[in-house]
């Protein structure tokens, strides 16, 4: 049994009784009893007073309907348990409504108003009530009693005038519980009707809102009363859950009887009510009458990314079909390759002058292989090859006033800075070349015109659906299109596998480079890597050389090999820069999360009991610690995958901090970022990283370990990708069998129709080049079934069937539209596309389970 706690409430032990209680949201539920009520919560604690100086605490007790993210006031006593430390034993508890006047202190203590902390705001709140901006602005003078600093003062002064008008909408948001950041995106969004929206549909934030969960809104929602049967509740709840299926794998759509399910699972873990299945495969028809989702044979999709398959299609097309001038003869390209040949000191094989000359002379090229293969070599060759023969400069000091010629780009800032280094030519994101600053998976996104010859884009398997849709948008019919890459290494992090299903599509001309150069200079890693590209580990693979080695181990011995291994690095002159340890998962005592801290303690220890220390996800951060960006962030010009060294840490109370918040600033390649604590979640340490957070960039040495826990990720492209991120050392350790499983478990491919939507543009079928006026949006919902899951068991699939009623649009150039195919089965009303094959019975466990 815990020990009551007496530090922690003295004046209850000098005689006095006074309701101990924690306001909080409930940030996870660690244990909840199957045979009872009781449950053990994660609180992110915002009022209290048991003197607590954590944000979060583990409170415990008998709570009936507790939802995470939900607010709630607990009361009880805090208790040292022997072995968990310090927790919250609740008595009672009630659910916290935000009040204004909660909103109107959030407001107030937030990142608007710098050196106005939360206690300030509660004292100007229980003085001068609830309409106290009013009071302010009428006359300043009622802040007297508060007795706040001149600059203080003056800032809440000027920024509650500027913020006029705005404020009650921040208060409401604020007491709805968002942070100054999602506030200020719905306030942008909406603008005056922003607390009207969410008051008439909290809903609408999850489809407009990019941060907003279904589960915050289901929050909001119960909050107004909002009937948990509603249409816009289980539509919000569908779109989120095909959200979610496609993000899981990487796919561009789902299928019926996996969404069904995990939506019930969803809508009913959110606020424990039943829903029926069937109510929720009208909403799915619903959607697709709305043109919010479309449905195919038995795929699922949503609209942006069943769009973006057809417009890359298309736009391929445009390009391929693009008319060429015919300038150029073979005679002069072959010359041309000759001299470029001559100056680099190289002979290019077969396949590489091949490669060289379709490149050139097509408007649209792939040109994939393994490392050390010549990819680079080819670049730099067609970069010369275009200079000669459009008789373009390469001196960059000759286009001040008009653009570069030569367009080269790359997915993330890692690799577009190599692919700088290796063309001695300017290189950029894609994300910089098009101008993005906000979301990339926003079609209607504003990207710049790309102007100049020839675009040549690096690490193209990196590429997203959303992302090279928008790029191909924005590139003119006259440009020549070079896409390379490595067709083996991991997929996108984004929806699709483009790289991979271009490939696919024979009317794409397209090389594969097999002849491995970088052999030549005893690297071992690179025959590593096309063995397991081919599928096997090379008899020598446990063998120490000079640039690899293999340590047997298991997983719990894994973090002191690792240890040792990096120690040795160190003292041999290795940065925090130069090694970098590459795993598969976050969690287990080999898991990146484990072996970040101990790398940590190595390159960048506690140097001193007074050295500056943030916390945050149970990482401690310290200035020259190495971090990794984990999300897309265009206005800061840093993206996923990104890694930078802390520069400086302020901390609330230092002198100097004029934010008066703890704040992390951090120095990538290309600039400084400052976070603040709402964004720490965009950061990470970086001395371990996941292989797919690596993608694109290369480390001097690189430490992987394989262990059976690990085991629904160890495939194939994995470990090849892991593998190819090593220059010159490469330290492979754990369990043999893992590394065995995944060269032979060949990788799984995303659920996808890019290479459908290819060959139906390229040779016509399936009516995709029709076009018509747009479909009225009954016609465009065809594609999901209106008879949906009780019919579905008696019905055919309708996959054979897929010629008649072509219907669902597709924006294409010049306004026009380009009908592409949704399918209808033959002589039926209802074609039964998604729900073939499905009967209620599938869904009822689900129903019943809960
Ligand atoms: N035809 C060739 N003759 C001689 N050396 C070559 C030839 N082609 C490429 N190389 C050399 O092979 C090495 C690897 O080539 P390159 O860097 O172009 O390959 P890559 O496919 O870009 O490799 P990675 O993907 O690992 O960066 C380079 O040193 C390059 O100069």
């Amino acid at each position: 049994m815990p020990a009551t706690d007496p530090s922690l409430f003295p004046d209850d032990y000098a005689g006095q009784t006074v309701t101990r209680f924690i306001v909080g949201k409930v940030a996870a539920v660690f244990f909840s009893s199957s045979d009872s009520f009781y449950k053990v919560l994660l609180v992110k604690v915002t009022e209290q007073n048991i003197d607590w100086s954590e944000d979060e605490i583990v409170v415990t007790g008998s709570f009936a309907d507790i939802q995470e993210e939900g607010t709630y006031k607990f009361t009880g006593k805090t208790v040292r348990h022997p072995k968990y430390g310090t927790q919250f034993q609740a008595d009672n508890y009630q659910n916290e409504t935000p009040t204004s006047r909660s909103g109107l202190i959030a407001y107030l203590a937030g990142s608007d108003f710098p050196g106005l902390g939360r206690r300030t705001a509660e004292r100007i709140v229980d003085t001068l009530g609830e309409n106290a901006i009013d009071k302010i602005l009428d006359d300043p003078k009622v802040l007297t009693p508060i007795g706040l600093r001149a600059s203080v003062r003056a800032t809440l002064l000027d920024t509650l005038r500027v913020n006029n008008g705005l404020e009650q909408t921040i208060i409401g948001l604020n007491a709805y519980g968002f942070g100054s950041r999602l506030a200020a995106a719905i306030y942008a969004k909406y603008q005056g009707d922003t607390l009207q929206v969410i008051q008439e549909d909290p809903y609408r934030l999850v489809e407009d809102i990019k941060g907003v969960g279904f589960k915050k809104a289901d929050q909001i929602a119960a909050q107004l009363k909002v009937d948990p049967q509603s249409e816009s509740r289980l539509k919000a709840a569908l779109l989120t859950q095909i959200n979610d299926n496609c993000a899981q794998n990487g796919d561009t759509y789902t299928t019926a009887k996996p969404l069904i399910t995990a939506t019930l699972q969803l809508l009913e873990n959110s606020r424990n009510v039943a829903i029926d299945p069937q109510k929720l495969a009208d909403q799915l028809v619903a959607l697709a009458k709305e043109n919010k989702i479309v449905g195919e044979e038995n795929r699922i999709y949503l609209r942006p990314l069943y769009e973006a398959e057809w417009g890359i299609a298309e736009h391929l097309k445009r390009l391929h079909d693009a008319d060429n001038d015919g300038s150029l003869t073979e005679k002069a390209v072959d010359r041309a390759i000759g001299h470029v040949a001559k100056a680099s000191n190289l002979t290019y094989d077969a396949s590489q002058t091949q490669a060289l000359k379709s490149a050139i002379t097509s408007h649209l090229f792939l040109l994939t292989g393994g490392p050390g293969t010549g990819k680079t070599t080819i670049i730099r060759g067609l970069v010369a090859l275009f200079a000669e023969l459009h008789d373009v400069s390469l001196d960059v000091n000759e286009y001040k006033d008009k653009p570069f010629p030569i367009l080269l780009a790359a997915p993330t800032g890692r690799a577009a800075k190599r692919m700088a280094e290796t063309t001695g030519l300017p290189a950029g994101t894609i994300h910089r070349l098009l101008g993005l600053t906000g979301r990339d998976d926003d079609p209607e996104m504003p990207t710049k015109d790309l102007e100049g010859g020839i675009l040549i884009i690096d690490e193209m398997s990196m590429v997203d659906t959303n992302l090279f849709r928008l790029l191909l948008q924005a590139v003119p019919s006259h440009m020549q299109v070079i896409l390379v890459g490595d067709k083996d290494q991991l997929p996108s992090v984004g929806a699709g596998q483009v790289f991979h299903d271009l490939l696919q599509s024979p009317e794409i001309p397209q090389i594969e480079l097999n002849t491995i150069y970088r052999q030549d200079d005893d690297s071992s890693i690179i025959p590593l890597a096309h063995a397991i590209k081919d599928g096997r580990l090379p008899d020598d693979f446990t063998v120490n050389q000079p640039d690899r080695s293999f340590i047997a181990c298991n997983a719990f011995q894994v973090n002191h090999i690792i240890e040792q291994v990096v120690s040795k690095a160190k003292a041999k002159g290795f940065t925090a820069d130069d090694v970098q340890i590459l795993a598969p998962m976050y969690r287990g005592a080999a898991g990146i999360d484990q072996l970040n801290t101990t790398v940590q303690n190595i390159f960048n220890p506690v140097k001193s009991k007074r050295q500056k220390q943030l916390s945050y996800n149970n990482q401690q951060y310290r200035v020259g610690d190495k971090v990794l960006q984990l999300v897309n962030a265009p206005e800061d010009n840093v993206f996923n995958g990104d890694v930078g060294k802390i520069v400086g840490i302020d901390l609330a109370n230092d002198s100097h901090n004029k934010s008066k918040k703890d704040q992390i600033t951090v120095a990538f390649d290309q600039n400084e970022v400052t976070y603040q604590k709402s964004d720490w979640n965009r950061l990470t340490l970086a001395y371990s990283m996941s292989i797919h957070k690596s993608q694109g960039s290369q480390f001097k040495m690189v430490v992987l370990p394989l262990v059976p826990q690990f085991s629904r990720m160890l495939q194939r492209n994995l470990l090849y990708t892991a593998v190819t991120r090593a220059e010159q050392i490469l330290i492979l350790l754990g369990d043999i069998q893992s590394f065995e499983r995944s060269v032979t478990n060949e990788s799984v491919n995303r659920l996808t129709t890019l290479t459908k939507r290819l060959q139906q543009v390229f040779t016509g079928d399936g009516d995709a080049t029709v076009t018509q006026p747009v479909p009225s949006s009954d016609t465009a919902a065809k594609g999901v079934s209106e008879s949906t899951v009780e019919t579905a068991d008696s019905t055919p699939n309708s996959a054979s069937s897929e010629t008649e009623d072509q219907t669902a649009a597709v924006a294409t150039e010049g306004g026009e539209r380009r009908l592409t195919p949704t399918i209808v089965a033959q002589g039926q009303v209802d074609p039964m596309i998604g729900m073939a094959g499905i009967k209620p019975t599938d869904f009822m466990g689900q129903v019943s389970s809960s």
